[in-house]
This record gives structure tokens, C-alpha cells and sequence, in this order.
């Protein structure tokens, strides 16, 4: 590459970058003016909905200007979202207008092509930036020089690539540029993964790798399954994905329609740049448990965190071998079998309690349950049922309204309340007018009751799971172990408290009796951090979401909750659950987190089986300080943290437990620097910061101490994955401090700097 060569791709960026700023100025008073337009709609808007109410003429009147109004006032503040989304585009765009350029020979023409994180035209509508995700962008990431072909809509179009170049731009000056065969060369990556860490990930556009590449792009599975070690880009994968998805399925996919599993509330903070970044609206984010708890109202559900720090201090094989089964996902087709096969069994109603006393009974319901065709599928006798009830809701309301109460009632009500009755229910005037608006009152008033009819508070699932429970023909444990741990359920549940399995349970049980409980509505399925969820919950989530695509993203040596006690193969596991779908694995070996000597020290950590490859950015090796007592372990951790402080922004020390994170809290007594995370933390503060790893799933810091790797505190290959997590989680530099003996799981001490104090 020439100088010259350089100087003409400057020249472009300096031309284009004019463009962008002209543009911005526009789109900006566009926006202005905008702005006010929407303003003088929404005063006009009050202003009109103020009108007199009381006349039946004004009042139609006012509903049709209301309506009109409204309509503007949407239209308006439609019109300001798309500059503002504009704006933010081109935003993106200045300083670093694009990161890429192929030269293409199509049907014998040449072509330039330039890529950046959205499309930019001239006036005369030429295209002087392509959208990365465009189809003809694919290229870029996946082809290497000679013949390549992208999709487009009438089949697959071959092209000659020429050139491939990638560039580095900062404040619109050209950095780096490089013409590369490869997918993106080390050079550019080199210097992006030597940066240190930042409060937010940050998006991998111009630096997208092959396999991460057909990660984003897949559109054919309906299952996407992603394998990925320690920092191989499964998060950054999954956040332009679903840009990538936002692009291509524009006019029928919005980002309310993709949902996150995310691990931990920082971990949603930590991502919440990268969407934004690339001009596309966050999706929608929700942990397991918030999502479980947003299902079971009223219950208390166990965190995964919580059940982790109580099976650290205690777990009986009975219980694992209990907890097994419950977590597979033939414990619920077993319910659902066992349920139908018991077709005179009564459900277990409950009373729906008005103004506190029955309005339906218990035994009412049961008696009109226990009246429908038993040939009839559960499902189909509840919901025969459940519409008898709402017709004798209906009934009484009917029977109800000429009531002197109800009419004594509607005499006290205030001349607005009664115009509101009429205006919201659109009632005409008429000789029974009268009556339409005492059932139209008495609609209101029971409504707690309709609601409670339609979302199924008739049926106890609690009881009705328990039962079900009781009649399990199983071999997992002796009866009197299963028996007593229906009993401790029974106390859970009476004390508003449930365990996190079966709170999968008790749902799957209510949705299946109930035929409800799902969202067909949801498009897209993201969940990270796979490995910490159970084949019943992967089951139940996709029930949740008949129509949802999954993209499944995970490490199976970074199982710190479960691998106490679950020995699992996450590929297969997966596989087997849905082998009736359209299922892809793709595997990640390649780390991009950590330095060289970081990763390399990592791996030794897993069985040999393991396959990870270290990128080539160089750095320290890693440290061990062993310490000789638990006095000069706390005062050595102390300087370490101090010393790294100097020199890196934040320093996480990362314990096992929650309970460790707080003794190691307590040896810095009140020092400012110096902060405890916990499960409530919104974001990762800089400084020194003390906490539990599970908590630090998915973040990244400069710099990591492993608190405390001793023998006694990583003693077997139980805790490998969670030794393994800790030191993955450095970009920079990782110590490990042990007090007195190191554990055997740090086999080749070669990887490191030996330390003993
Ligand atoms: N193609 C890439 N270009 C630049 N940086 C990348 C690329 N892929 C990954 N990275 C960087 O590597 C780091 C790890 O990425 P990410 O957090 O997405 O990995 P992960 O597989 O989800 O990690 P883990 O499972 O350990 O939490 C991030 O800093 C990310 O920006």
C-alpha cells in the first residue's frame, strides 16, 4: 500500500465526514422544528379533550376530535422518533464513518464499497457508507480474495472479491489501514483487545470474526447453539445479532419482540451500550428469576445465587439426586402424564373471594368441573369451566342491575362519574339507558372478579402439584426422603416461599391444566450463560415462547452454580430437548479476552479435552503469592490490590462465596476506596471492588485477584469451573493469593510466577 493510496482514503474519510456533519445539522433542525410542531399538537390536544362533556351532541363531538387529535399527536411524535433515531445514527457515525472497504468485480463491473454501522447516500442517493449488515457486507466478514457469493432476495449472487481493507479511524484520521486475505487481521484486533476495559462492552462491529459471524447472520435455525470459551465473543455475538436481526426482519421484527436471559442485573448495565451504539433500540431484559417471579405472583422464589450459597454450605446426595431429577426435563412430562392419567381426579379449586367473602365457592367450581365429559382432555374441562363461570358472572351482573342497592348506588354517584359511564362505554341514550349503565357500573365493580376468572385464580397449582408429587411412582430416593420433602414444599408454600425447581414446576403444571401462560408474540430467545440453566426451565422457557427462535450462548467449564453437583454435556442436553427442532451448534475456541499468558494459565485449569486457543496479544504472566498464615494473607492481598490499583482503573478480588467477599470486605474496614458488590449492584464501580464470582458472570476486568486458592478452598475438580471463571474474567493481569497450600487444581506452575511470602 502506498502513501499515495493513504492520502486518497484520507481525502474520502475528510469528504465524507463533511457530509455527516451537514447532515447532522439538518436532521437537527428538522428535529427543532419538529419538536415545537409536536408541542403546539399536544396543547391543541388538551385543549379539546376540555370541552364540555355533559351534552350527549358535544360529547360524540368530542370523541370523534379526540380521536383525531390523538392520531396527530402519534403521528407527530412518530415523525420525532425517526429523526431522533437518525440523528443518533449519524451520530455514530461521526469521527469514524466506516471500518471497511471491498472492491468487487459483479457481472463483469467494478464496485467500491465502503462499511460502517449504518447506510449513508449522497443526494443523489449513491451509497458512500453500506450498513454492515447489509447481505453484500457479508462479505466482507466472511470472504477471503477471489470468487464469494452474498444472498439476495432471487438466490445467491456471485461476485470477484478484489481487495479487502480494513481501516482504524479516530477523530475522522485514518490510524491504521491494512489490505487483508483474512477476516479481519491481527493488527486492528491487536490494538481493540489492548484497551483497557470499560464500564460498557463494547461493540465488535469492524472486528467481527468468522464463526462469530455466522453466529450473527444465521437465519435458519430455529435453535442456535453456541459452545464458546471463556471470552471467545458469545455476548458480543448475541448483541450484534440481534442488531443484525433488527436490520434484516425490519418491517416484521421490534426490539420488544427479542427478549435477553441475562445473568445478573450488572451484567444488563454492562451490555446496555452496544444496541444504542449501533442505532438499534435495547431488547427487552429479564433475569430467570425476574422472569419466574414476574409468573408466580405472591411467591417468594429462590435465586439461583441464593440455592448456590446454601448448597456451599450443605448438599446431601439425597438432595442432589432429588434435585436432578426435578431439573430434567422429563419430571415435567411426568407431571403432565401422571395428570392425565388420573382423569376422575378433582382439581384443586380455590374460593374467588369478593369484598371479602365467596363469590365463587370452591365446591361451586368443582361441582361444575366434575359435570364435564371426563372424555375431554384436562385442559379442555378447565377451561368448560372457566367459561361457565364467566357466564354466571355475566348472568348476575344482568340479574343484579335493577337491584335497589345497584340503582341507590348509580342515584350517589356524581354527575362526572355517571358521564364517565357513559362516554367510556360509548352507552346511547335510550329508555333502558338506565340499565345499560347500572350493568355497565356493576361490570366495573366485579372486575376483580372477571379478572381473577381469567387469569385462572380458581386453580391451586401449588396443591395440585404436591398432589401429583405424592403420587410419583419414582426410584430416585426412599419414600420416606420424598415424602418429607413434599412436606418441607408444603411449609415453603404455606410460608409463601418456593424452590427455584419447583417453581418451574408449578408453573409448567398451571400453564399445561390452565392453557395459558405463553407469548406468541415474542420473536427471538437470547439466553447467556446456558450452562446455568436446567433442561426444565429450557423447556419451560420455550413453551413460554411457542414462536420464538432460541439462541442459546454458554460455557460448559464456567458452571459455577450447578457444578457441584450436575455432570453434564450442555451440547447433548440441549440436542435431545429439541431434536424435533431445526438445531445448529457452533463452536468457539478461540479466546479473545485475556492476553496470551492469561489464557494459556486458564486452560491448564480444565481437562486436557479442552481446546482453547489464546490470541497472541502479549502480556504478564500470571502471579501466585502464597502466604504463610491468614495474618500476612490479608496484608499481602491488601498491597496487591493497592500496587495493581496504580496502575489499572479497577481491580476486581473475586471470591467464591458471598460470605468470603465479606471477610475479605472486613480486612479493609472502612477504606473508600474499596467496594463490596452485591446482588442489588446496577453497575460496576471503579477502584478496588470485592465479590463473588457468580456475580461477576459475563463482566470483565484490567485486573482480577482470585481470592484465596488454596487447597482448602478449591480442593477438587468441583470447583475447577469456578477457579476456571475467576481468572477468565482478566483482560490485563491475574493474581492469585492462597493461604498456606496452593490447590491441585493449578497443575503446571510453569504458566506462572511463584511467589511464597
Ligand atoms: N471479534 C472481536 N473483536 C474485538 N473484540 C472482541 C471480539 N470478540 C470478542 N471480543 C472481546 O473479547 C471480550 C470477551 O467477549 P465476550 O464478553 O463477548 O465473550 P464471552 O464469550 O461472552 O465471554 P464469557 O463467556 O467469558 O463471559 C470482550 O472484551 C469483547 O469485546
Amino acid at each position: 500500500m502506498t502513501t499515495n493510496d493513504k492520502e486518497l482514503e484520507q481525502k474520502r474519510v475528510d469528504e465524507v465526514a463533511e457530509i455527516i456533519d451537514n447532515k447532522i445539522d439538518k436532521v437537527r433542525a428538522d428535529l427543532a422544528k419538529a419538536h415545537s410542531e409536536t408541542g403546539n399538537i399536544e396543547q391543541n390536544y388538551g385543549e379539546n379533550t376540555k370541552v364540555n362533556t355533559f351534552e350527549v351532541d358535544d360529547q360524540m363531538e368530542t370523541n370523534a376530535s379526540v380521536q383525531q387529535q390523538k392520531q396527530l399527536v402519534y403521528l407527530a411524535v412518530e415523525n420525532e422518533n425517526i429523526l431522533n433515531s437518525n440523528e443518533q445514527k449519524l451520530k455514530n457515525l461521526q469521527g469514524s464513518p466506516y471500518f471497511g472497504r471491498i472492491d468487487i468485480v459483479e457481472d463483469g463491473e467494478k464496485d467500491t464499497l465502503y462499511i460502517g454501522t449504518s447506510t449513508l447516500q449522497d443526494e443523489d442517493g449513491d451509497f458512500l457508507i453500506y450498513d454492515w449488515r447489509a447481505p453484500i457486507s457479508g462479505i466482507y466478514y466472511n470472504g477471503t480474495l477471489g470468487k464469494v457469493s452474498y444472498p439476495t432476495p432471487t438466490g445467491k449472487a456471485e461476485v470477484d472479491l478484489k481487495r479487502k481493507r480494513q481501516f482504524q479511524i479516530v477523530h475522522n484520521k485514518i490510524r491504521n489501514m491494512f489490505d487483508t486475505n483474512e477476516t479481519v487481521g491481527d493488527e486492528i484486533l491487536q490494538s481493540v483487545l489492548s484497551e483497557y476495559s470499560d464500564e460498557y462492552l463494547k461493540s465488535i462491529v469492524a472486528t467481527i470474526q468468522h464463526e462469530q459471524n455466522t453466529i450473527i447472520r444465521d437465519i435458519d435455525s430455529d435453535v442456535l447453539l453456541v459452545q464458546g470459551v471463556a471470552g471467545s465473543g458469545k455476548t458480543s455475538a448475541i448483541l450484534q445479532r440481534v442488531a443484525f436481526l433488527l436490520y434484516h426482519s425490519r418491517s416484521s421484527l421490534n426490539a420488544d419482540q427479542i427478549i435477553l436471559f441475562s445473568p445478573n442485573k450488572l451484567f444488563s448495565n454492562y451490555i446496555s451500550e452496544v444496541l444504542p451504539s449501533l442505532g438499534e433500540r435495547n431488547m427487552r431484559q429479564v433475569t430467570l428469576n425476574e422472569f419466574i417471579s414476574l409468573r408466580l405472583t405472591g411467591i417468594q422464589v429462590e435465586t439461583l445465587f441464593e440455592r448456590y450459597e446454601k448448597d456451599e454450605r450443605n448438599l446431601p446426595q439425597s438432595m442432589i439426586d432429588i434435585r436432578l431429577y426435578k431439573e430434567s426435563a422429563e419430571f415435567l412430562n411426568d407431571l403432565e402424564a401422571l395428570e392425565n392419567k388420573n382423569k376422575d381426579h378433582l382439581l384443586y379449586f380455590e374460593d374467588i373471594i369478593f369484598e371479602g367473602r365467596p363469590f365463587f365457592t370452591k365446591d361451586e367450581i368443582s361441582e361444575i368441573y366434575e359435570k364435564q365429559n371426563k372424555a375431554f382432555s384436562i385442559p379442555d374441562r378447565f377451561l368448560k369451566t372457566k367459561n361457565i363461570l364467566i357466564k354466571r358472572l355475566q348472568k348476575r351482573i344482568h340479574r343484579d342491575r335493577d337491584d335497589d342497592w345497584v340503582q341507590a348506588e348509580i342515584d350517589n354517584l356524581s354527575d362526572e362519574d355517571f358521564q364517565q359511564i357513559i362516554t367510556d362505554h360509548n352507552i346511547e341514550e335510550s329508555t333502558n339507558q338506565r340499565s345499560i349503565i347500572a350493568e355497565e357500573f356493576l361490570k366495573d365493580r366485579y372486575a376483580p372478579i372477571y379478572n381473577a376468572l381469567i387469569n385462572n385464580y380458581f386453580f391451586n397449582p401449588y396443591e395440585e402439584y404436591l398432589y401429583l408429587l405424592s403420587l410419583m411412582d419414582q426410584n430416585i430416593v426412599s419414600k420416606e426422603i420424598w415424602d418429607t420433602m413434599i412436606e418441607a414444599i408444603d411449609h415453603n408454600v404455606e410460608a409463601h416461599k418456593l424452590g427455584l425447581s419447583d417453581s418451574v414446576a408449578v408453573l409448567y403444571l398451571r400453564d399445561y391444566v390452565t392453557d395459558s401462560g405463553y407469548n406468541a408474540g415474542i420473536q427471538h430467545i437470547f439466553i447467556d450463560e446456558v450452562q446455568d440453566y436446567t433442561m426444565a426451565q429450557l423447556k419451560y422457557i420455550s413453551h413460554a415462547f411457542p414462536e420464538a427462535k432460541l439462541t442459546l450462548l454458554g460455557d460448559r467449564s464456567q458452571d459455577v452454580l450447578t457444578s457441584s453437583y450436575r455432570d453434564k454435556d450442555l451440547v447433548t442436553a440441549v440436542s435431545d430437548l429439541f431434536n424435533k427442532k431445526r438445531l445448529t451448534t457452533i463452536t468457539l475456541n478461540q479466546s479473545y479476552r485475556s492476553t496470551a499468558e492469561i489464557t494459556n494459565f486458564a486452560s491448564q485449569l480444565l481437562p486436557d479435552t479442552e481446546k482453547i486457543k489464546a490470541f497472541s496479544r502479549r502480556g504478564e504472566k500470571p502471579e501466585i503469592h502464597v502466604y504463610e498464615n491468614e495474618n500476612v494473607y490479608y496484608t499481602g492481598l491488601k498491597d496487591c490490590a493497592r500496587e495493581l490499583n496504580k496502575k489499572y482503573e479497577t481491580v476486581a478480588i473475586l471470591t467464591r462465596n458471598e460470605a468470603q467477599a465479606e471477610q475479605v470486605y472486613a480486612h479493609y474496614g472502612d477504606e473508600a476506596q474499596v467496594t463490596l458488590v452485591d446482588a442489588d449492584f446496577r453497575s460496576v464501580p471503579k477502584g478496588i471492588i470485592v465479590m463473588p464470582i457468580y456475580l461477576a458472570k459475563g463482566l470483565e476486568f484490567d485486573a482480577v485477584i482470585a481470592h484465596d486458592v488454596s487447597a482448602d478452598n478449591y480442593p477438587d475438580s468441583r470447583s475447577r469451573d469456578t477457579l476456571y471463571t475467576i481468572c477468565t474474567r482478566a483482560m490485563h493481569s491475574l493474581t492469585l493469593c492462597a493461604d498456606k497450600e496452593l490447590s491441585p487444581l493449578i497443575r503446571s506452575r510453569e504458566t506462572a510466577k511463584l511467589q511464597t511470602n
